[in-house]
């Protein structure tokens, strides 16, 4: 890649190879403050994360699809927001810190922002800024066609989400487009931390493997290096943590103490998958 970095799927292609699952973790820019973010994503990196999800904080996260937002996110979407955090500075704050990590960064937002933006300005925007992938959780399939054109263009993959109640039609159609890894939401309803996973996870994963080769990551509810564990043996291609590790943040008494929790949580989920 003209960036020398390697791409989304090209990550868990190698990791594959080496029979690793990728241990994919999610903040929000800007939670407390965007000089955190830059931090946390140098320590994450550092701490063997394979992929980095940054979610771009946004003031009404239900407003377009049934999308249910976490509770944590909510939280650190405001604590962001409330220092003034925009798309432009987060992507100000990405070009300098990506060059120095060596995992790529997948970019998570709502429609809404890449509308305001345009889509192909947008995907022009975050190219710029070293942004390898995106998530966007409220697109529905059918309203996909010209963010995967703009994005093919500009060499984003865009990553979709399947759940456990998405019909298996549907499923496919989503495996077949979705690029980079495909994200397995594991469980309808309110995410965050759970004492158990979703055991429905196990079943889903081979039912999807079995229409796709590509790389399969589960996210929603877990929580523990246990959870990480079970799921990587179930064959999981990579583990997404996102309100257990924003968690850590929003629970400290200081940015420092929330990045150490940050840095110490990410060692125990690493070790616990291979
Ligand atoms: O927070 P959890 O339960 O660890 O799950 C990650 C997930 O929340 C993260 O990827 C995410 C944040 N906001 C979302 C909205 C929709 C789908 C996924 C997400």
């Amino acid at each position: 890649m003209a960036d020398g970095k390697r791409s989304v799927a090209e990550t868990f292609s190698r990791l594959r190879e080496r029979g690793k699952t990728a241990f994919i973790p999610f903040i929000t820019a800007g939670d407390p403050d965007l000089a955190t973010t830059s931090k946390a994503l140098r320590i994450l990196d550092s701490c063997g994360s394979d992929v980095i999800e940054l979610g771009v904080p946004y003031s009404d996260p239900l407003a377009d699809g049934p999308v249910i937002q976490p509770f944590h996110f909510q939280a650190a979407a405001s604590r962001a927001l409330k220092k003034g955090t925009k798309l432009g500075s987060v992507l100000a704050m990405l070009t300098e810190v990506i060059p120095e990590l060596s995992c790529p960064i997948v970019l998570f937002t709502y429609y809404n922002p890449i509308l305001k933006n345009g889509v192909r300005n947008f995907m022009a925007k975050i190219k710029q800024a070293g942004v390898h992938g995106l998530v966007v959780p409220d697109l529905p399939l059918e309203e996909t066609t010209l963010l995967r054109s703009e994005a093919t263009m500009h060499n984003i993959e865009l990553v979709l989400l399947t759940t456990p109640t998405t019909p298996t039609e549907r499923m496919k159609e989503i495996t077949k487009a979705s690029e980079g890894f495909v994200y397995l939401v594991s469980a309808v309803g309110v995410t965050g931390a759970r004492s158990n996973v979703n055991l429905r996870v196990e079943h889903l994963l081979k039912e999807i493997k079995q229409v796709t080769d590509k790389p399969v990551a589960v996210g929603f509810g877990i929580s523990t290096p246990e959870h990480a564990k079970q799921i990587a043996g179930w064959g999981a291609d990579g583990v997404i943590i996102g309100s257990a590790i924003v968690r850590q943040l929003g629970e400290a008494a200081s940015p420092e103490e929330g990045l150490r929790r940050i840095e110490e949580y990410a060692k125990s989920i690493k070790a616990a998958i291979p």
